[in-house]
């Protein structure tokens, strides 16, 4: 009865007959997530986590496995799907107040109080004044057809109907079903479940290969669909996913070299050298006439920049086909502008046709992924690069990145040269036979820029300011994400950099991810990532995580970035290792 989101047989003795084994329908609750929710809330172990999801998994019917996953990570839809439930704390506060008659304002009340919305919510449920006499359980598959419907609505009077459809789910939900319900709407789950531990249990509870696992979803970047090849096909299925035009691919990704000569050394004395362009990478899905846009975050950006998505309809040539490149803002001048204008293009929803001429887009390609009904991606760089000259037709806003392949330092130095003086970032290095490695950061590609790179951290913590800044957090504290443990481990406090605007920006961003708090101080759940300069990485016994920022300054919130993005204990230790090589050398 699997496929139907039916599972159970039941045996039933019927008086009249003999015993008969009669299949009852019993679909999978809600409640049963929601036990999940709170065991794994329970733990900090990440292999108890592990085995708690991969115990649940095996338990899934197969009609729901593409939607599991999703839900245990606290969404809905995947990153890169376009829908939104577009439900703020208010709205669903309002849908808790009409489905149990507990007053919105003893529920705002309660929400100060514990700091916890889920806890609130499930405590209004408790003091619920009436449940309808046609009240049934909540279904797994009746949450997520609901949450779809939220998501789908829009219009006039499309608040209304959303409260409607949630304030019904809350009439049925019990307490412990509410509160998690309430923290997947808002997308503030806390049950620390990331991407490793669903991928980890994936394997675990279908027997196949880690390895698999984690090749087949960076190459889809759908959980949904490899756990049911996990489970249905097994390793022999999982190891036969190959990349589809619509299905975002996760971004090969660059180390930093020291020097031009360091690089070329490298890559085996010659390599194929690019500029490497400061805005933001999109990596552009065609099929016939339809363009999907994703950026560096695998999120769907197609409707922000519309102007981009006309051009490429003429620009690509191949019908069918998968581009990777850099969106870079331009000035009057011509100059390349901050990559932020780009992600200002990014976030904008409306009145879009006034930000194409505030912030014209230049796109420059720099790779090719999928041709004519064919991946590429096991091509070594240099076929790739053909095959992507071959497929674009420039046209002055759309353009293959400059490039210069050489063995020759002083070459590739004077590229360099040129590249900064026309205002951009520095150098990319990429290895001629190199094929492209999806999610990974290793030594095939590799950039050559002036500075130290800027970090991209997230903020766990943070402190309340002082005397006029009392009512806003003053400072932060950096978290890095420790691979070994799955936490994030603190490597610094920034409290410069920040504008009055920002600091209030981030007070109300932050205030509502709030895990604990002691004194001053206060924890979040580890979500929003904020890229930091610093004048040097020191070794720090004071920390876990063995290293601390030295004088680390705010620059920008890198709200194209999610926690699994943001740089990991290794690369720190690799870029101490890269700052104590470039000291005293001179690269430009
Ligand atoms: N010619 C190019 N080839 C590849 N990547 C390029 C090029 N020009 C600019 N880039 C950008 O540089 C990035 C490669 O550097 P890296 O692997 O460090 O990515 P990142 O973590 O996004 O870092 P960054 O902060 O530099 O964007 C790419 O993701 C892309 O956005």
């Amino acid at each position: 009865m699997e496929g139907d989101g039916w599972r159970d047989i039941k045996v039933v003795r019927n008086p009249y007959f003999s015993l008969r084994i009669v299949p009852t329908v019993v679909p999978m609750r809600y409640l049963e997530l929601a036990q999940l929710y709170q065991r794994l809330e329970k733990t900090t172990l990440k292999t108890l986590k592990t085995r708690l999801v991969a115990d649940f998994l095996k338990k899934v019917p197969n009609d729901l496995l593409e939607i599991i996953p999703y839900l245990i990570l606290g969404d809905v839809f995947p990153e890169w799907d376009e829908r939104e439930l577009g439900v703020g704390e208010k709205l669903l506060i309002r849908a808790v107040s009409m489905a149990t008659g507990v007053d919105a304002k003893e529920i705002e009340n309660s929400v100060k109080e514990t700091g916890d919305l889920g806890e609130s919510v499930a405590l209004a449920i408790k003091k619920r004044k009436q449940r309808s006499f046609f009240s049934q359980p909540l279904t797994i598959k009746r949450v997520y057809d609901t949450l779809v419907k939220v998501a789908e609505i829009s219009g006039e009077g499309s608040q209304d109907k959303k409260l409607k459809y949630l304030a019904n789910l809350f009439m049925d939900a019990e307490p412990i079903e509410a509160k998690y319900l309430a923290r997947t709407i808002l997308g503030i789950m806390r049950t620390g479940v990331a991407e490793g531990i669903l991928r980890d249990a994936i394997a675990e509870a279908f027997h196949v290969k880690v390895e698999l696992v984690e090749r087949a979803y960076m190459l889809t970047s759908d959980f949904g669909f490899v756990t049911k090849v996990a489970k249905l096909e097994g390793n022999e299925g999982l190891a036969k996913v190959t990349i589809q035009v619509g299905k975002p691919i996760k971004p090969m990704l660059a180390q930093q070299a020291a020097s031009i000569k360091d690089a070329l050394l490298e890559m085996g004395g010659e390599a194929e050298f690019e500029i490497k362009y400061d805005g933001a990478r999109v990596q552009v899905h065609k099929d016939g006439d339809r363009i999907i846009v994703y950026s560096r975050r695998l999120e769907n950006v197609t409707r922000s920049i519309p102007e981009v998505v006309e051009r490429l309809k003429r620009a690509i040539k191949a019908e069918k086909a998968i581009v990777e490149g850099e969106l870079v803002a331009v000035g009057e001048d011509g100059r390349p502008l901050p990559f932020q204008y780009v992600l200002r293009r990014f976030r904008r929803k409306y009145n879009i046709e006034e930000m194409i001429e505030k912030i014209p887009l230049e796109l420059n390609l720099f790779d090719v992924l999928y041709v004519g009904g064919k991946a590429l991606i096991d091509e070594p760089f240099i076929e790739r690069r053909k095959t992507l000259e071959g497929i674009i037709e420039a046209d002055g806003w759309i353009k293959v990145a400059e490039n210069l392949i050489t063995k020759s330092v002083e070459e590739a130095e004077s590229f360099y040269r040129k590249a900064l003086g026309m205002g951009h970032e520095g150098l990319m290095a990429k290895r001629l036979d190199s094929v492209y490695e999806p999610g990974n950061r290793g030594k095939k590609w590799l950039k050559i820029k002036p500075t130290m790179e800027n970090l991209d951290l997230v903020i766990i913590g943070a402190e309340w300011g002082e005397g006029r800044r009392a009512h806003v957090f003053g400072s932060f504290i950096l978290g890095a994400y420790d691979p070994h443990t799955g936490e994030f481990v603190e490597v610094g406090k920034v409290g410069s950099g920040f504008t009055d605007e920002d600091l209030i920006e981030f007070t109300k961003m932050l205030k509502r991810l709030i895990t604990k708090e002691e004194g001053k101080r206060v924890w979040f759940e580890p979500k929003v990532v904020i890229e930091v300069t610093y004048q040097e990485i020191q070794k720090s016994p004071k920390y876990r995580s063995g290293f601390a920022l030295r004088f680390p300054r705010y620059v920008a919130l890198r709200d194209d970035k999610g926690p699994e993005d943001a740089d990991t204990i290794e690369r720190i230790a690799q870029l101490y290792e890269l700052q104590e090589r470039m000291k005293g050398k001179k690269i430009a």
